[in-house]
C-alpha cells in the first residue's frame, strides 16, 4: 500500500489550482443514468472516487469515454443493461447508492446494495428510503440490498426531511426530475454542490427552483435530455490547501477558488490570525501567515452555509499549533474524531469528550509515523506533517486517493517536501 513521506517545515509559496468538486461529480455522473442522450462533464476530478463510479456504471450499462489524464468525461447511458448495483461497487462509496432513485424512475425497478463510505458514523440511508416511498416505491431491504420497484410509475410527493441530508436531498432531487407532477422538499440541505446538481438537470430539461434554500420545488417532466456541465471547483479542497498554507506559513494563492461557498472558514481562519484576501469576481484566494503564531479559535460543524463537518480535520490539526485552547464540536457526524489520536502522536494536544475535542495548542509538532483512517483524516495528517519538524510517514493513503488529485504535485509546487512511496506500511 501506498505511504506518503513529508519532511515537514518548510512555508508554502506559490498557487494552487482547485479541481472540480468530487461530491458533486458523483451525483452529475449519477445524473447521466436519467437519459438515454451523452452527457459531457467537464472539469472532471480524476480520483479514485470518480473513476469507480465511473466503472459502476459501465456495469449498469452506461457507455463512459474518459481517457486517462483528461478532465472532460462522456457517459452515455442510451441503454441500460442491468439495474443491479452490486456489494463490491458500492459499499466503497456512498455517493454510488444515488443510481437506486434514478434506475427506478428510468426502469421501473432497481436492486441496490446498501452504501458504504468514509466510517465516520452510522450513516443509515432512511431519509433516502423514506423521500422514495413518498414518490410512490415499494421497497424491501433484504439482505444487505434494496429491492425497489414503481409498478405504476412515480410520482410526486410533498417530503420534510427530519435533517437537512445532502445525500437525500440529492436523491430525492434527481428521482423527483422524472415523477409524475410536482415534489417539494422542504428541510431540504443546502449545499452548493446540490444547486450545482439543480443546474445540471435543469439544462437537461428538468423543472427544478429553489436549490440551495431549505424548500426545493421539482415538477416532474416526461423525458430529460443531454447536456454538457462544468463540474463546480472542490470548496472542501480548497478549504484543505487554505488550512495547509495557514499551518506550514507562507503565502499562497487558490486559483478557480469557489470563495462564496468558503464564507464560514474565511471567518475561522481570520479570526485566527491569518491574512486571507478573498477576491470572489477573479476566484481567487489568497492565504497568508508570516511568522505570527495563529491564535485559537473553537468551532461547531453545521449544514452550509455552517463550518463544513468535510473541513473539521483540517481545522484541528490547525488548532494543534495555535496559542491557546480551541474546542471543536462535531455536530454532524458521530464519530469524525479518529485523526485525534494520530494527530497527538505528532505532538498535539487533544481531548475527545463525546462530540467536542478540547485542543491546546502547542508551539511545534514533531514528525511520526501515522495512519491514515477516513479522507478527510488523512489530510489533516499531511499538513499537521508539513507543519512539523521532521519526518512524517502518512501510512494507508488510499483514502486521500479518494478525494484529493495530484495532492503530492499541488503541494510540492509551492515547496512542500512530500514524497509517495510504494510498497508496505509501516
Ligand atoms: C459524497 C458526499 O457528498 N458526501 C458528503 C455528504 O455525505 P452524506 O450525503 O452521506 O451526508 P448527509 O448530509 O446525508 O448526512 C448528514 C447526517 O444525516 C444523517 N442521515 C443521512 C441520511 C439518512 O438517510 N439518514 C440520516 O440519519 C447522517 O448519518 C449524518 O449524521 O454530506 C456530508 C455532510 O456535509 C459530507 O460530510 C460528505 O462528504
Ligand atoms: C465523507 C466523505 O465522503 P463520503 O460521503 O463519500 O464517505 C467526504 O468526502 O469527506
Amino acid at each position: 500500500m501506498d505511504r506518503l513521506n513529508i519532511i515537514g517545515g518548510a512555508e508554502l509559496n506559490g498557487r494552487i489550482p482547485v479541481s472540480g468538486a468530487k461530491n458533486s461529480a458523483l451525483k452529475l455522473m449519477v445524473a447521466c443514468l436519467l437519459t438515454d442522450e451523452p452527457i459531457t462533464l467537464t472539469n472532471m476530478p480524476s480520483l479514485a472516487d470518480t473513476r469507480f463510479l465511473a466503472q459502476l456504471l459501465e456495469t449498469l450499462g452506461v457507455e463512459v469515454y474518459w481517457p486517462k489524464g483528461e478532465s472532460t468525461c462522456h457517459l452515455n447511458a442510451a441503454e441500460l443493461k442491468s439495474t443491479i448495483a452490486p456489494y463490491e461497487q458500492v459499499r466503497k462509496m456512498r455517493a454510488s447508492f444515488n443510481v437506486l432513485g434514478p434506475l427506478i424512475a428510468r426502469s421501473g425497478h432497481a436492486t441496490v446494495s446498501l452504501p458504504g463510505g468514509c466510517a465516520i458514523g452510522a450513516r443509515p440511508v432512511d431519509l433516502h428510503l423514506q423521500a422514495l416511498e413518498a414518490m410512490g416505491a415499494d421497497l424491501k431491504v433484504e439482505q444487505g440490498y434494496v429491492k425497489a420497484a414503481a409498478i405504476r410509475g412515480l410520482k410526486g410527493a410533498h417530503i420534510v426531511f427530519a435533517m437537512p441530508s445532502v445525500g437525500a436531498t440529492e436523491h430525492a432531487m434527481l428521482t423527483a426530475t422524472l415523477a409524475s407532477g410536482e415534489t417539494i422538499l422542504e428541510n431540504a440541505a443546502r449545499e452548493p454542490e446540490i444547486e450545482d446538481l439543480a443546474d445540471c438537470l435543469n439544462k437537461m430539461g428538468a423543472k427544478i427552483t429553489g436549490a440551495g434554500t431549505s424548500t426545493i420545488r421539482i415538477q416532474g417532466v416526461e423525458k430529460l435530455h443531454g447536456t454538457t456541465h462544468a463540474v463546480m471547483p472542490d470548496r472542501i479542497e480548497a478549504g484543505t490547501y487554505a488550512m495547509a498554507a495557514a499551518a506550514a506559513g507562507g503565502d499562497v494563492t487558490l486559483d478557480g477558488c469557489p470563495v462564496e461557498a468558503l464564507g464560514a472558514m474565511i471567518a475561522k481562519l481570520r479570526e485566527a490570525g491569518v491574512t486571507v484576501d478573498a477576491d470572489e469576481a477573479a476566484s481567487t484566494l489568497r492565504i497568508r501567515r508570516n511568522g505570527t503564531r495563529l491564535k485559537a479559535v473553537s468551532v461547531s460543524t453545521q449544514p452550509h452555509p455552517g463550518f463544513p463537518t468535510d473541513l473539521q480535520a483540517q481545522f484541528m490539526a490547525l488548532m494543534s499549533v495555535a496559542d491557546g485552547t480551541s474546542i471543536i464540536r462535531e455536530t454532524i457526524f458521530e464519530n469524525r474524531f479518529m485523526h485525534a489520536p494520530e494527530l497527538q502522536r505528532l505532538g498535539a494536544n487533544i481531548l475527545v469528550r463525546g462530540q467536542e475535542a478540547v485542543v491546546k495548542g502547542v508551539p511545534h509538532l514533531t514528525g511520526a509515523p501515522v495512519m491514515a483512517t477516513d479522507l478527510r483524516a488523512s489530510v489533516s495528517l499531511v499538513i499537521a506533517g508539513l507543519a512539523a519538524e521532521g519526518e512524517t510517514v502518512v501510512n494507508r493513503i488510499y483514502h486521500l486517493d479518494r478525494g484529493f488529485e495530484r495532492l503530492e504535485a499541488k503541494l510540492n509546487a509551492c515547496g512542500a517536501n512530500i514524497k509517495r512511496l510504494s510498497g508496505e506500511d509501516e
